[in-house]
């Protein structure tokens, strides 16, 4: 988004959010590209007809965004019908993107069928007739997302040029483009204008990171068109927006206002860190040496690093009287709990949880810790799926752990993989634990890295764990026919993605040996070495994980970052990475990815006021882990130095609107997750949500929680739960999404088998 400061733009656009994922894109385009002002107002907000028509008449233009369903549904469309329908000096330009096009199309005469082969995440060559919006525009190369489309009804063959260009049975609508090669439905209308009025609509998204330059120039001709249009009606100088619409409309330079500081920790700390060489010592062989597995901790493990990723690990070390944070979706209440079984209950005194979190953290100051260690001390801990889906769904299902666990880390040892070097560090006053950590491993040669993470005591009690362990995996045929409604919702225009998932409970006698956790937790790092593996016991909570998602990254300075992993083919001895990359370059798996990296640049965009320029710097990389072949994309949010500290969103500021994790809902999110709620039937809970820091010197770092094992119950028979599954686009087979579901579940859940069936 454009840098500014003092200077305010002089023109002002309204923005009708149909709930799309990729509005704040459009948004993000629009100020970019025509340094106006946007307000964004969603479709079913609430206006009386007088207030609606006043508020129209304080902007230069409309523009009516994409999003989920039929404009034929009134609650798909809400009050983008009425626009449609302005008469006389109401009338404003308007320029309609797929939903919207589709309803203006619609409004007069048009009629809305499904496509045979909906087109998610495709990238067409769409011909227009050089007019209108589309003069002086080359050759133009765009984005799809549409199951619908709109129909003139004309009998287009297609075969004639001239035919293209005009309809008798829409005589008010003027056909501007095409796209001629989208068999079996082609031609499908692209473009449009009504001949009277100032009103556009193209069904394809300028705004997607794989449209071309075109796409702009089509929209700069769109807004010169519709300044021109202003001019001769004297529709130049415009009243203010009225104040009484800032509760029910966003700006591009939206703020929340700030809130107290909160005084429930201290408000200075203080770091001392003992740096050593790596050596030998290893990130398990620590927590031994510590004699850490036996209480609570958590560990945050880079047990392989791939792409510059997983660079450091952190041990959260938690001394016997820590503390923690708490917080149920459906409780609605947050506790802090002591491990000696005390907890006491906080009034958030009106605040969501969120809101008392971050006043919690932003009222923390801290010095004196090294700038090339990404964590000095903070929280560290898990937010559950459900947690990022509060804002869309009521929770109705409840699980058993909790959707917010963080514990007060005040002392850690940090591995930098990369410069070989640990860092010991505590942000107790007068701490000493440090040197003596540092003396302790100085002193303790025995955890070389040659030495296998498990001795053969520990494989031992894990075959005795294990071998009375049973497994209820999903019922394939639920999961197929899952599959199939899914699709029917992708057809229908619902969704162009859904990330279906499915539980498997792995249930056995609990073990007396308090190490079975640690001990499973070294088993998975053999067996599936992953960049954002981790180790949590807070409670009763453990979390076993061998993730190789980063979902979100905040370096101290306000820059962003997050990885939506999408695409994935199953390692075999015949899928070699030239194969792999075959696959995952096909129209499939690319479509897959590039909708995930449009909506998490609408997360980013959405969460990161004006200010911030959204990039992606990697599309589609194809990465190699220990039983897949994966592909991700890179989008950041880069904070210009100039920005005032108050405007740049802090860690869990972003980190609410980018959660749930994109690459675990599906595009558009709100339905998707509405659409996922119903089918899957159960809480995901730990699974799907993120794990990571939040260092009290404003970095922040987590993963999504994929191939990992949870368990939150103590009690005298173990269960452990497994999430997986995959994104279930049109292109999919059932077959092919219930294999690749059990190819995720199965690099987790070999922990359960014995060493001679590993
Ligand atoms: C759903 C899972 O993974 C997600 C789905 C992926 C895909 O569809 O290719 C890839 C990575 C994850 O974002 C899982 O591991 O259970
Ligand atoms: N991106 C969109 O606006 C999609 C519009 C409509 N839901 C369709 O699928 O065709």
């Amino acid at each position: 988004m454009s840098s500014t400061s003092a200077w305010k733009p002089s023109k002002r656009i309204l923005f009708v959010d149909a709930y799309d994922s990729f509005s704040w894109n459009i948004v993000d385009l629009l100020q970019n590209l025509l340094s106006v002002e946007v307000f964004v107002i969603k479709t079913d907000a609430i206006f009386a007809e007088e207030e609606f028509l006043g508020l129209l008449r304080c902007f230069d233009a409309v523009l009516v965004g994409p999003g989920p369903g039929n404009p034929n549904n009134k609650q798909d469309i809400g009050l983008i019908d009425s626009l449609w329908k302005l008469e006389g000096k109401d009338i404003l330009p308007i320029l309609g993107i797929c939903l919207g096009f589709q309803s203006l199309a619609l409004s007069f005469g048009a009629s809305i069928e499904r496509l045979h082969l909906p087109q998610h995440g495709q990238v067409a060559t769409v011909t227009h007739n050089g007019t209108s919006i589309f003069r002086n525009v080359g050759t133009l190369r765009a984005t799809l997302y549409h199951s619908l489309h709109a129909r003139l009804c004309d009998q287009v063959s297609g075969s004639s040029a001239g035919e293209l260009w005009v309809s008798k049975h829409c005589p008010l609508l003027e056909p501007l483009a095409w796209n001629l090669h989208s068999r079996p439905d082609s031609p499908v209308l692209m473009g449009i204008k009504h001949v009277l009025k100032p009103f556009w609509g193209v069904q394809f998204h300028p705004e997607s990171v794989c449209s071309n330059e075109e796409c702009k120039e089509m929209i700069r001709n769109w807004y010169e068109d519709s300044l021109s249009w202003n001019f001769a009606r004297n529709r130049s100088s415009l009243p203010e927006v009225p104040p009484f619409v800032f509760g029910r409309c966003r700006r591009g330079s939206y703020m929340n206002s700030r809130r107290t500081e909160s005084t429930l920790l201290p408000r200075h700390y203080q770091v001392v860190t003992e740096t050593l060489d790596q050596r030998s010592l290893t990130v398990s062989g620590i927590c031994e040496i510590l004699s850490l597995p036996k209480q609570d901790m958590i560990v945050l493990e880079s047990a392989s690093i791939r792409q510059g990723l997983g660079t450091h690990s952190i041990i959260g070390v938690l001394s016997g009287d820590y503390m923690r944070i708490e917080y149920s979706v459906e409780e609605s209440v947050v506790r802090l709990v002591y491990p000696s079984g005390t907890s006491s209950r906080v009034p958030l005194q009106g605040l969501s949880v969120w809101e008392w979190l971050d006043d919690l953290i932003r009222g923390v100051q801290i010095t004196g810790g090294d700038s090339k260690v990404p964590f000095w001390g903070g929280f560290m801990g898990v937010f559950s799926y459900e947690m990022g889906l509060q804002k869309y769904l009521a929770p109705s299902r409840k699980g058993n752990a909790p959707d917010v666990s963080l514990a007060l880390v005040q002392r850690s040892v940090v591995f930098d993989h990369q410069q070989q070097h640990i860092y010991i560090q505590s942000i107790i006053e007068d701490d000493s634990w440090p040197k003596e950590v540092a003396k302790l491993l100085s002193s303790s040669g025995s955890f070389c890295r040659a030495q296998p993470r498990l001795q053969p005591e520990a494989r031992n009690a894990l075959d005795c764990y294990s071998k009375n362990a049973t497994a209820c995996l999903p019922d394939e045929e639920i999961y197929k026919a899952n599959v199939r409604q899914a699709q029917e919702f992708l057809s229908a225009g619902d969704s162009y993605q859904l990330c279906l998932t499915d539980e498997t409970v792995i249930t056995m006698p609990s073990s007396k040996d308090p190490y079975i956790p640690w001990h499973l937790y070294n088993l998975l790092c053999e067996r599936n070495p992953a960049p954002f593996a981790a180790y949590v016991s807070l409670g009763n909570l453990k979390i076993l994980s061998s993730s190789p998602e980063q979902f979100f990254r905040r370096q101290r300075q306000g820059h962003c970052s997050l990885r939506p992993m999408k695409g994935t083919v199953k390692k075999s001895a015949e899928m070699t990475r030239r194969k792999a990359e075959a696959i995952l370059a096909t129209p499939k798996e690319s479509a897959e990815n590039l909708m995930i990296a449009d909506l998490i640049r609408h997360d980013l965009n959405s969460a990161m006021k004006t200010e911030a320029v959204v990039t992606v710097p990697e599309l589609m990389v194809v990465e190699d882990f220990h039983t897949v072949y994966s592909m991700s994309s890179r989008i950041n949010a880069i904070i210009p130095d100039s920005t005032p500290k108050e405007r740049v969103p802090t860690a869990l500021e972003a980190l609410r609107e980018c959660l749930p994790p994109g690459s675990m809902t599906g595009a558009p999110k709100k339905r998707s997750c509405e659409i996922l709620s119903n089918l899957e039937n159960r809480p995901r809970q730990v699974y799907s949500g993120v794990l990571g820091y939040l260092d009290f010197g404003g970095a922040a770092q987590f993963s999504v929680l994929i191939r990992s094992v949870f368990k939150s119950e103590e009690e005298n028979v173990d269960t452990w739960r497994i999430g997986a599954g995959g994104a279930v686009t049109i292109l999919s087979t059932e077959q092919g999404e219930w294999d690749e579901m059990i190819t995720k579940l199965e690099s987790s859940m070999r922990i359960f088998r014995s060493n001679s069936r590993a």
